[in-house]
């Protein structure tokens, strides 16, 4: 033992400066690339050549270029050319002696694009992308067109393999290529670029920006046998998003004559929107979203914006018709079937996170908002035949829900009335399960308390006497004879065993209320191995919980406060109490509170603690081995010794992450 402690005083007397590593250039990159690109699996190694492909992109919207080729070689290398103006190769100021271009490649947060003066609207902001690639490419070569001249640099893993030379006269071209090949030892030696991916990037490239052809070509041997992807294709839309929508949707039907499909400059030069929106028949819909054409697959701010016109429109349009109907469409009845396609170009986009998946900019969502309002109502005016069809199609939708609901909550009802719930079953008076718990609690006595500590609405107390059964040394037979637990089955509505539903289940939530001490511990046990071996669905869907009585109650003058247990009272006398005179009591049991006392601490949802249930998932495989482990935990210590039993509930009390506290 003291040896151990010698050696940690020795690690700790050995931490100075020298520990402290400070990165230089791109090694942070190499050292995390997490950071920078989301990771180093599949979609980190394509998210590469989305970073190469945007700058293309940008120089195209900024209206510099109008072609970019996207070529995928046979040894992986992937080539993005554009014929824009080309990446500075000047001297930078700053650094005397270097060209703009090593600068670019081998510094993060250098680039043209912090402000709007290069680029009115880019999809690059953080001026790290192209170093990024650099850093992470065992091989890469740029070269730029500019001023009728050729220049090439070739780098490898972020470091320049020699000086940007001059490769003579160009007389036609002119632009930026980039090729680069991703290094193995970040992305492991099986890495591949998939060609349907990188074909989808580039074909939604070109619906996103009318005024650039982009050329996709991939080795025909890398394309599997069947593949509806095409070794080459020159990629042009002049119809823009619109051309995107028709070609997702080829010939499923849509509930409108047309998509809704429209334009819309932003006031005072603050940039554009562009959407089509289809509902389809079948009601399977989607959302791919854009900003400066980068994808924002989890939405963001614009895509709200969209939703809000959207809803807005309908609404106002049931009122212009007097649909009576129409009050209780909802949000996801408008668009949570429909396909969506929304384009913004933005100055000064914020994004969240380098993979910039989600738009964050707040402004973003009136200027959408406001712009596509107009044309939405104009558009459901415009042809009345289409608006009543998708009228009708959300009034129906949210009419079915309502149904159901209705039915869900009738079934709840009926199933109360129809199983003669247990006589001792205190319930609460709400009839959906939604926001109502119910606390099984050991003994009449208790059960008093917790009545009327309770409210009524939404708390229900079930009483259980003494100790129930052990199911994990007891027979099916002698189980299904055990009152107790029947009563808990029948309360609970949900079935047991192979019958289980949770949409059953008659609350939201259910806590086992036990005293604070080893016999309450026993009893929670014994009430979590019949839930975990009998309806473990209850436990895997986060219904059940434990409630935290108080053991002692400690107080001085008017003063007072509740332990959980021994170490928390000293907690609490050193830290409320100092040297002062306290007086203690230990609740001999939860029966033994004043009902205002058990609700303050354990049953009011907005003051007390809950330590909810967890099991790891035997579906998951990271999770199967401590899946096996709890469960053989489970029959071990379900046997015969309560010592054992009480130290479990205790360490996984202490396990229970923070996020599952539920105060
Ligand atoms: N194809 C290109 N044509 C012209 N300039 C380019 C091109 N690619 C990159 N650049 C210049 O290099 C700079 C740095 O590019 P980089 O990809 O590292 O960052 P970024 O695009 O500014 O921002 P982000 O990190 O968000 O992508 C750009 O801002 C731009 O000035």
């Amino acid at each position: 033992m003291s040896d151990l402690f010698e050696n940690t005083a020795r690690k700790a007397d050995s931490y100075s400066a020298q520990d402290i590593e400070v990165l230089e250039g791109l090694e942070p990159v190499r050292r995390r690339p997490g950071m920078y690109i989301g990771g180093t699996d599949d979609r980190a190694l394509h998210h590469l050549v989305a970073e190469v492909l945007d700058n293309a992109m940008d120089e195209a919207v900024a209206g510099h270029a109008t072609r970019i080729d996207l070529e995928l070689g046979v040894d992986g290398t992937i080539m993005v050319r554009d014929n824009g103006r080309g990446i500075p190769i000047d001297d930078h100021p700053k650094y005397p002696g270097k060209s703009a271009l090593e600068v670019i490649l081998t510094t993060l947060h250098s680039g043209g694009k912090f402000s709007n003066k290069v680029y009115e609207t880019s999809g690059g902001l953080h001026g790290v992308g192209l170093s990024v690639v650099n850093a992470l490419s065992d091989r890469l070569t740029v070269e730029v067109a500019r001023e009728r001249q050729l220049y090439v640099q070739h780098y490898s893993r972020g470091t320049p393999q020699g000086p940007l030379a001059k490769q003579g006269g160009t007389v036609n071209r002119r632009g930026t290529t980039v090729r680069f090949h991703p290094d193995a030892e970040i992305f492991g030696e099986a890495a591949r670029f998939e060609p349907h991916r990188l074909y989808r990037m580039a074909r939604s490239k070109a619906y996103l920006y009318r005024g650039v052809e982009i050329r996709w070509s991939c080795d025909p041997s890398l394309l599997p046998e069947d593949s509806a992807t095409p070794a080459q294709e020159t990629l042009h839309f002049p119809g823009g998003l619109l051309d995107y929508l028709n070609n997702a949707l080829r010939d499923r039907k849509s509930l409108t004559r047309t998509p809704f499909a429209g334009q819309m400059e932003f006031p005072g030069g603050q940039g554009r929107a562009e959407w089509a929106v289809a509902w389809p028949d079948d009601d399977e819909g989607f959302s791919h979203t854009y900003c400066n054409t980068v994808p924002t697959p989890q939405g963001g701010t614009h895509e709200a914006g969209l939703r809000a016109a959207l809803m807005r429109g309908i609404k106002g349009y049931a009122e212009l018709t007097n649909n009576k109907r129409a009050g209780q469409i909802t949000h996801d009845d408008v668009t949570g079937d429909a396909c969506i396609l929304l384009s913004v170009f933005i100055r000064e986009p914020q994004f969240q996170g380098q993979t910039k998946d989600k738009l964050a900019t707040p402004e973003a969502q009136r200027l959408v908002e406001a712009a596509v309002k107009d044309h939405f109502d104009h558009w459901l005016s415009g042809d009345l035949s289409s608006a009543n069809a998708l009228m009708e199609r959300l009034v129906e939708k949210a009419e079915e829900r309502a149904r159901r609901k209705q039915s869900k909550e009738m079934a709840r009802k009926s199933a109360t009335r129809r199983l003669r719930l247990p006589g001792k079953l205190a319930d609460c008076s709400r009839n959906a399960p939604e926001g109502t718990e119910i606390f099984l609690v050991e003994g009449d006595s208790a059960g008093g308390s917790a009545k009327q500590a309770r409210n009524r609405e939404t708390q229900a107390i079930l009483p259980l006497r003494g100790k129930i059964l052990n199911v994990a040394s007891a027979s099916v037979d002698k189980m299904k004879a055990n009152q107790e637990l029947n009563d808990l089955v029948l309360a609970l509505g949900c079935g047991v065993g192979k019958d289980f539903s949770t949409d059953k289940l008659r609350y939201e939530r259910v806590i086992i209320m036990t005293d604070a001490d080893v016999d309450g511990a026993h009893i929670a046990s014994l009430l979590m191995t019949f839930f975990y071996r009998e309806m473990p669905g209850l436990i895997q869907q986060g219904h059940l919980y434990l409630a935290l009585p108080p053991l002692y109650r400690i107080s001085a003058g008017a003063k007072s406060v509740y332990a959980r247990d021994d170490a928390h009272r000293e907690e609490l006398m050193a830290k409320t109490f100092k040297n002062r005179k306290v007086e203690i009591s230990r609740f001999k049991g939860l029966g033994e509170m004043m009902p205002a006392q058990l609700r303050e601490t354990t049953m009011d949802p907005s003051r007390r603690t809950l330590l909810r249930v967890v099991v790891p998932n035997v579906a998951d495989p990271e999770e199967r081995a401590e899946s096996e482990r709890t469960r053989s935990l489970v029959e071990s210590l379900m046997g015969r010794k309560p010592e054992l039993r009480f130290r479990f509930i205790q360490d996984n009390a202490k396990f229970v992450r923070a996020d599952d506290i539920d105060v």
